[in-house]
């Protein structure tokens, strides 16, 4: 090197490192990083290397990595490090068939990751939106009700919130505990107020008054990816998952955030599975394959509106296809079966499967069940033929309601023309049947008593019911299984034996064993309604995501959060203001008001008009708002005003009088 090129070379250091990168293979360039202080400094958190870094990695190991996930990535050093413990995958000649993937070089091996998601489905009037919006009322324990007060206005301390709620509750003490002491209600005397507190709370709620917390969905945070929640015997909670999608997420957003980065996995020879979970009439048959297209608008696009399964398989063909380019060869086969009780129903061939306990598990693994497919015209005419043979049917929270759980299974076999090495993989796309309550799905309507119809009635009715217990045990299954395997990660820290996967619980579980566990990547999407005649559901299908991931520990319901969700709510109120301030203005307009005995007449009248959207958007804010700090309606807040003051209805004019 000259002496001019080595001085400017190290004058602007990070110039000549990239020029260094740019034409060395992965293993210099991972290696540059670790060479001096200098270059830790100028490489170790410069996104620019990483990206480079990763990018290179996977062309040399010839693994499937869209611009797009890179690009999105919000860490693309530890996405290097995630990639990387799949080196050397097309140098063993072992087929890993998914199971002992890893590297082969056995310097670093890949272990199980759950990764949980959250979707909310818009309020649909129709198909699911049956029943009333009635929700129960909600008694919060004494400290989130303190949280509550606390986080309604800046500054109000625990005190000041305890007074509040006493008086709000009409609750009249002999002697006010807080009169001189606002520190010793800190230490001793604290617990005694509290229960004071407690009790008066709890008279209250049993006179039923004064309760104003609904059971709901109360915000949903994309951007932390936190749901806020209150429902009865758990008042507010707060979970936390990897992702969190709103009520207007697209189905394209859905795919590209979380599901992608999975088949990517499954391209690069790992088992994985994708598993919506969720009550009834929650979005998972839509999440999962897509509407059906009676329900989509004529105007619009079907394939915008294609869930997970079509978008999958699409990307998987394309890279297949893609990947003859390195040499190596792709061959993909999709099952699409039904898990109804103890019988896997095989559903592109209409056959039930397997007689023996083992059996139809065997038959999907093996790929007995599999088709081979070349294009989405074979995969959408297999998806077609599976679909007409669902076991489907209306009930009363879903008109096309899936009754058992189904699984398309995508098996991808891969080789290396030049070497021979192969490599199989499977991803599992499970659309469970709807964790529901008998009472509210109506499965019960039309149950017969043994011996009062004829047998044939009787089974009949009793279908729908059966078909719930089935699709409630494979569930039940499924959570224990998560369960172990979370306690199989606590075991391996306490330096316990492995506990056992209860696995053959269930033929759901059975079948799933192989992407449950060992070094498999699944991703659970938690369907929810943010309706408030669901919340108990939603917060039991949340709690279930919770377990998954056992994320558990990042959420906790503090003063903060709430703090959080109100300063936004604010925020957005302040833009509301500001909006209408600029566009509303008075109109006069001629009204035309008809009279039974005088006619039509036309009056002029003055109207604010102009920001008629804004104002709506104003006062959902507020109403969110007063949902949030539990405060009644504006109507319900005047009517308990004047019962405060004790004037008897019968003093209350009857009309106003004329002046
Ligand atoms: N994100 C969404 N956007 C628009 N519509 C949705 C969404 N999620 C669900 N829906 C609609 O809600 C209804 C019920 O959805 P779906 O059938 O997917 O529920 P499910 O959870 O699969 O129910 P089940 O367990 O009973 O089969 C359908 O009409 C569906 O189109």
């Amino acid at each position: 090197m000259a002496a001019d090129d080595k001085h400017s070379a190290l004058e602007r250091p990070s110039e000549w490192l990239y020029e260094l990168i740019k034409h060395s293979d992965w293993r210099a360039c991972g290696v540059l990083n670790l060479v001096c202080k200098d270059f830790q400094q100028t490489l170790g958190d410069s996104p620019v290397y990483w990206r480079l870094l990763c990018q290179k990695f996977a062309k040399e190991e010839r693994m499937y990595l869209p611009e797009e996930i890179l690009d999105a990535l919000p860490d693309h050093k530890a996405f290097f490090f995630k990639i990387w413990a799949g080196k050397g995958r097309w140098n063993s000649s072992d087929d890993c068939g998914g199971e002992e993937e890893g590297s082969s070089e056995g310097t670093e091996t890949l272990k199980m990751s759950i990764q949980v998601c959250a979707r909310f489905r818009p309020t649909v009037t129709t198909a699911g939106g049956k029943g009333s919006d009635e929700a129960e009322h909600v008694v919060l324990p004494l400290h989130q009700k303190v949280q509550v007060v606390m986080a309604a206005k800046e500054g109000r301390t625990r005190v000041e919130a305890m007074r509040i709620i006493m008086e709000e509750r009409g609750y009249t003490l002999k002697e006010d505990p807080w009169s001189d002491a606002a520190v010793k209600v800190l230490d001793t005397e604290k617990e005694n107020v509290e229960n004071i507190a407690n009790a008066a709370l709890e008279c209250e709620s049993q006179k039923g008054k004064g309760v104003a917390h609904k059971a709901q969905v109360l915000s949903v945070n994309e951007e932390g990816g936190t749901v806020l929640t209150v429902a009865p015997g758990v008042g507010l909670r707060e979970f936390a998952f990897d992702t969190v999608y709103g009520t207007s997420t697209k189905q394209s957003t859905v795919y590209r955030a979380a599901p992608r980065h999975l088949v990517m996995d499954f391209i690069n020879g790992m088992n994985a599975s994708i598993i919506v979970y969720g009550q009834t009439g929650s979005g998972k048959t839509y999440t999962m394959f897509g509407p059906d297209a009676s329900e989509v608008p004529s105007e619009y696009h079907l394939s915008r509106e294609e869930g997970i399964v079509p978008r999958v398989c699409t990307e998987v063909l394309t890279a297949s296809k893609a990947r003859e380019a390195l040499g190596i060869k792709a061959e993909v086969s999709l099952s699409f079966i039904e898990v109804y009780g103890d019988g896997v129903k095989d559903l592109l061939r209409d056959q039930v499967v397997g007689q023996s306990r083992v059996a139809g598990q065997r038959y999907v693994l093996d790929g007995q069940a599999g088709q081979p497919v070349n294009n989405m015209q074979e995969v959408k005419a297999l998806l077609a033929t599976g679909d007409a043979l669902k076991r489907q049917a209306a009930t009363a929270m879903n008109d096309r309601s899936s009754r058992a759980h189904s699984v398309v299974v995508l098996t991808l076999k891969q080789r290396d023309v030049a070497t021979g090495v192969q490599r199989s993989s499977q991803l599992f796309l499970v659309d469970l049947g709807g964790s529901e309550k008998i009472s509210k799905s109506k499965a019960d309507e039309g149950v017969k008593g043994a011996g009062t119809v004829g047998w044939e009635e009787y089974y009949e009715g009793r279908e729908r019911l059966q078909e719930a217990t089935y699709i409630n045990q494979g569930l039940f299954a499924l959570k224990k299984c998560i369960d172990g395997l979370n306690d199989r990660e606590q075991a391996a820290l306490d330096g316990r034996p492995d506990p056992y996967i209860p696995y053959q619980d269930s033929k759901l579980t059975m079948l799933l064993s192989s992407a449950l566990g060992g070094n498999s990547k699944t991703l659970v999407v938690v369907t929810a309604s943010v309706e408030a005649r669901h919340a108990l559901e939603t917060v039991q299908a949340l709690r279930f995501g919770e377990r998954c991931g056992n994320v558990a520990n990042r959420a906790q319901m503090t003063g903060a959060t709430l703090q959080r969700t109100l300063d936004r709510i604010d925020k957005e109120v302040e833009e509301c203001e500001e909006l209408i301030k600029r566009f509303e203005r008075w109109e006069t307009v001629r009204v035309v008001r008809k009279d039974e005995f005088d006619g039509e007449e036309v009056v002029v009248k003055s109207m604010l008009v102009g920001a008629e959207e804004h104002r709506e958007r104003m006062e959902a804010l507020l109403a969110r708002r007063r949902e949030l700090l539990g405060q009644p309606e504006p109507e319900a807040m005047a009517e308990q005003n004047l019962k405060a003051l004790s004037i008897p209805d019968s003093a209350l004019p009857l009309a106003v009088p004329a002046c």
